[in-house]
Formats: C-alpha cells, structure tokens, sequence
C-alpha cells in the first residue's frame, strides 16, 4: 500500500508513541513521542543504555502492551494483544515458550495456527520446524521440553518459533544476549534472511555483531529515536 505521495506505506508504523509508569518516586516517562518507519524487507537495530526503554518499545510494537498515546499499525493494521504470528512475531526477552510443549511443538504453532488450511499441512509444517532447529543448532533437542534445556537453547527455540511462520514484522529483543559466540553465526543468519525474504525487523541490542547487520541504527535517548 502507498503513501498519498506514492512512497511506500511502511510495514511497521509508529506514531506519537507515548508510554509512563507510576513509580514509587513519581513517573516515570519512558516513550515521549517516539516516531518510527520500518519498510518490509528493512532490518532496523535499536541501541540505547540500559533502562532507556528498548524492551518497553518492543513490547508495544508487538501489542503485549499498550500505550498511554500514540498508534502502532502493522500492515495498516492496530496492533493488539491477539496479533496473528504470521502478520508480528515477537521473541521477547522472557521467551514466553509454552512450557507443556517440546521445542518443536512451540516451534510449529504458529504454522499450525495459519488461517490458510493449505499451508498448515502437516508434513510442510515438520520441514520447516525441523530445519529451523538444525540451522539454529538445537535439533537434537526438538523433543524435550523448554525445563529440560539452557536459556541459550530455549532461546534459540523461541527465535525459530518468531521467524517460523515468516512474519511480516518481527521484533526480536535481545536475542545474542545468552548466547555463546559460536551459535551467534547462525541466529545473525536467520534474522538477516527474515528481512531479506520481506520482513520488516526490529532487533533491541547492545551487541556490535548484530548492529553490523543492520540496513539501519537508531539509538534510544530520552524516549524517542534517533538515527545512530
Ligand atoms: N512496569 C513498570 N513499572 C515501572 N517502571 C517500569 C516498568 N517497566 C519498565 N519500567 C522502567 O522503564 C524504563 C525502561 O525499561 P526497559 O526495560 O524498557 O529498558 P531497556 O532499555 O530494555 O533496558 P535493558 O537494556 O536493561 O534491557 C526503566 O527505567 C524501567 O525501570
């Protein structure tokens, strides 16, 4: 869809972004206003020191919060609690696995959840999970469940479960943060495909690795973005 002035509607919209708590020493103002474009196909890493409001921004994004003001539209569309995988996939920083089910159960949901019944067959739905395990790494534990497994393994789980569905927006907050160096390759690849096969992608990141994958840098600073 297109702008009024023919450029590209942005996949991901943010618009006067407006989030505070009420703290025990008064508000605290975490978003104040903040504006954002991500077009599909754009991986865009957001930086900023901790506690300036990366994961607050993420989770807003991706409708697991809402806003005191300001609008978030995916695909022209209100973000809210109920957002299908396939349209926003989030990997937040708790993971958020579903703990009754083993890695690749978590991993095949969103598939198994697609409104198109063609594209929920179920031999499709077992390459795609079982490839999504081996690129990441933690194929041998597709059957165990998220208690039996590392935070670096339950991650990389929940980040395969983010792309399985290919999002057309995905958000990903910290997703090196418990990774050892060699593993690191692989999620980079992954995230990095994700907006070359169309996503737009938003990475929440202190790690250099992952900024160098990025089409663009914004940095948090004092609730809005700016370009780094
Ligand atoms: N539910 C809440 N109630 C009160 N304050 C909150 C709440 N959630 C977040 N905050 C505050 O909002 C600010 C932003 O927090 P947030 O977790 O978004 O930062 P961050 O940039 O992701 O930090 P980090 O890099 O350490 O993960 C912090 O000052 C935090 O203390």
């Amino acid at each position: 869809m297109a702008e009024p002035d023919g450029t590209a509607r942005p996949a991901l919209h943010v618009a006067g972004l407006r989030r505070w708590f009420r703290g025990a020493g008064g508000d605290v103002h975490v978003l104040r206003g903040l504006e954002l474009g991500v077009a599909a196909g754009e991986l865009v890493t957001v930086a900023g020191r901790s506690g300036s409001g990366k994961s607050s921004l993420l989770a807003l994004l991706g409708g697991l919060d809402a806003p005191d003001a300001g609008t978030v539209l995916c695909d022209g569309e209100p973000v809210g609690p109920v957002i299908p995988w396939h349209r926003c996939a989030v990997l937040p920083q708790s993971l958020g696995l579903a703990d009754e089910l083993t890695l690749a159960e978590n991993v095949a949901l969103p598939l198994r959840l697609r409104p198109d019944p063609r594209r929920r067959d179920a031999a499709a739905v077992a390459d795609r999970v079982r490839g999504l395990l081996a690129e990441l790494g933690i194929a041998e534990l597709a059957d165990r469940y998220p208690a039996e497994t590392s935070f670096g393994q339950r991650q990389r789980a929940a980040l395969a479960r983010a792309v399985a569905a290919r999002p057309r927006v995905l958000l990903a907050d910290e997703p090196t943060a418990h990774l050892d160096v060699g593993s690191v390759p692989a999620v980079l690849g992954l995230l990095r495909r994700c907006a070359d096969e169309g996503g737009a992608v938003v990475v929440a990141t202190h790690d250099e690795e992952v900024h160098r994958i990025a089409d663009r840098r914004v940095r948090l600073r004092e609730g809005r973005l700016v370009e780094s």
